[in-house]
């Protein structure tokens, strides 16, 4: 197995860095524009597995796009809510949005269309959408356990009317049906049924609804109705940095004591994420925004934070990677749902402190991390991106640690380490 050697640092940070275009954003417009009637240009779009994997889903079902990677750049000619394959093998390989998200779209299509991802794709929750799905009309084919991929979608009538969804382990599925909801037959209420996990993504989808010019109205509490024979139009849209992934160089100022300056990346986002600005301020960070970039510089001492991550739970492994250097305990709370990601995220976090020589304990739904010294080790990425691209961080104040699997990051992040290495020689 590929494994890259992370150098320390033995001096504050210093340097200014771009990030590529958040997933989220991309894959949802790269929904919407689909549905929508005519040309619609992405810029600053991400390419990246998950990204790729939901274009080459859409260019499947008949919808054309050409990716312009050199210029990050992707044209989709929509075609109004029309799916023109009848027929079609989608593989979404591990992205949880592509999954949730085109399992939602066949359904508007006329005809049979499989799906399927890499194994742990196959545990990963599906069926709380499908049972919606199957409420209004929808056929679907189990070929492995029930509510689980791989499965066969017979879209065609997706009737709309008032459906009541679980969305205690992941919020895709809630998304997912609200960007489909405007083409179905009648209005749609969508009424969430108990906890509603990272809502920041729920937001988000909404944004990207409207800027396609599609309303979403929150009639009470967690319960959504969309009006029917709402059309998305195409657009010309740039996609922002991806904050997720900024975290780990905003990390990197904050454990060296150093200066991190993410372009084109400001508090405005409409990416939950962006909080991670606010954690480092309460660990002690200064943050300065300008116009068109954010800078974080880091303390001479971290402190320690107890905090609620529901809302922002891909910035669990950030913080887990950085919390042995504060000064004080670190206690993440509220986060089982990261329990079903690309892999158990706490337990993958735990795991790997541990082996680092860090003392840690694990419950359902947190973990507490206590500061200490570090023995280097070999970290294990667990096919998660975040696995490897949070570690790499703690590396830079602890000589030895070795990331096995870097190239894991393809995921969302497919050249991080060459820009992780840029930053580290600036
Ligand atoms: O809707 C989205 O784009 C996402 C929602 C979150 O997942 P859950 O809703 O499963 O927590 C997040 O972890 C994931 O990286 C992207
Ligand atoms: C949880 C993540 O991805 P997915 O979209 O596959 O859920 C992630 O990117 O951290």
């Amino acid at each position: 197995m590929d494994t890259i050697a992370i150098p320390a640092l033995n001096r504050p940070i210093d340097a200014t860095v771009e990030i590529p275009g958040s997933k989220s954003i991309t894959n949802r417009a790269l929904l919407v524009a689909a549905l929508a009637q005519g040309d619609s240009i992405l810029e600053n779009a991400l390419f990246s597995e998950d990204s790729n994997y939901f274009a080459k889903c859409l260019e499947q079902l008949g919808i054309p796009i050409t990716l312009n990677p050199d210029q990050a750049q992707i044209q989709i000619a929509g075609k109004g809510g029309e799916i023109p394959a009848k027929q079609a093998d989608l593989f979404v390989g591990l992205a949880g949005t592509a999954a949730r998200f085109i399992s939602a779209l066949v359904a508007l299509g006329n005809g049979e269309y499989r799906l399927d991802g890499v194994p742990r794709m196959r545990e990963r929750p599906m069926g709380d959408l499908l049972k919606v799905l199957q409420s209004s009309g929808i056929s679907v084919n189990f070929q492995g356990n029930a509510d689980f991929m791989p499965y066969t979608i017979y879209g065609g009538q997706f009737s709309g009317g008032h459906f009541r969804l679980k969305a205690n382990q992941t919020s895709q599925q809630l998304s997912a049906l609200l960007m489909i909801a405007p083409y179905a037959q009648q209005d749609t209420i969508i009424e969430v049924e108990g906890t509603l996990v990272s809502q920041s993504y729920v937001k988000m989808t909404c944004k990207l609804m409207a800027d396609f010019g599609v309303q979403v109205d929150e009639i009470s509490e967690n319960q959504f109705q969309i009006k029917a024979g709402q059309r998305y139009q195409p657009r010309h849209y740039t996609i922002e940095p991806d904050a997720s992934n900024a975290s780990y160089f905003f990390a990197a100022a904050a454990v060296t004591g150093g200066r991190v300056r993410v372009k084109y990346l400001t508090k405005q986002s409409c990416q939950g994420d962006i909080l991670w600005l606010n954690v480092l301020e309460q660990m002690g960070c200064q943050v300065r925004e300008g116009d068109d970039y954010t800078e974080v510089t880091g303390p001479d001492q971290l402190q320690g934070i107890d905090i609620d991550m529901n809302d922002i739970s891909d910035l669990v492994q950030t913080l887990g990677a950085i919390a042995p250097f504060a000064s004080s305990p670190v206690t993440i709370r509220n986060v089982e749902h990261i329990r079903y990601k690309e892999t158990d995220r706490i337990h993958a976090v735990v795991t790997e402190l541990r082996r680092l020589g860090v003392r840690v304990e694990e419950f359902a739904d947190r973990l507490k991390i206590e500061p200490g010294p570090i023995t280097p080790a070999a970290i294990e990425t667990y096919h998660d991106h975040r696995m490897a691209m949070a570690f790499a961080v703690t590396g830079l104040k602890v000589p030895g640690i070795v990331i096995k699997d870097p190239g894991c990051t393809a995921k969302t992040f497919p050249d991080y380490f060459t820009r992780f290495f840029k930053m580290l020689e600036q």
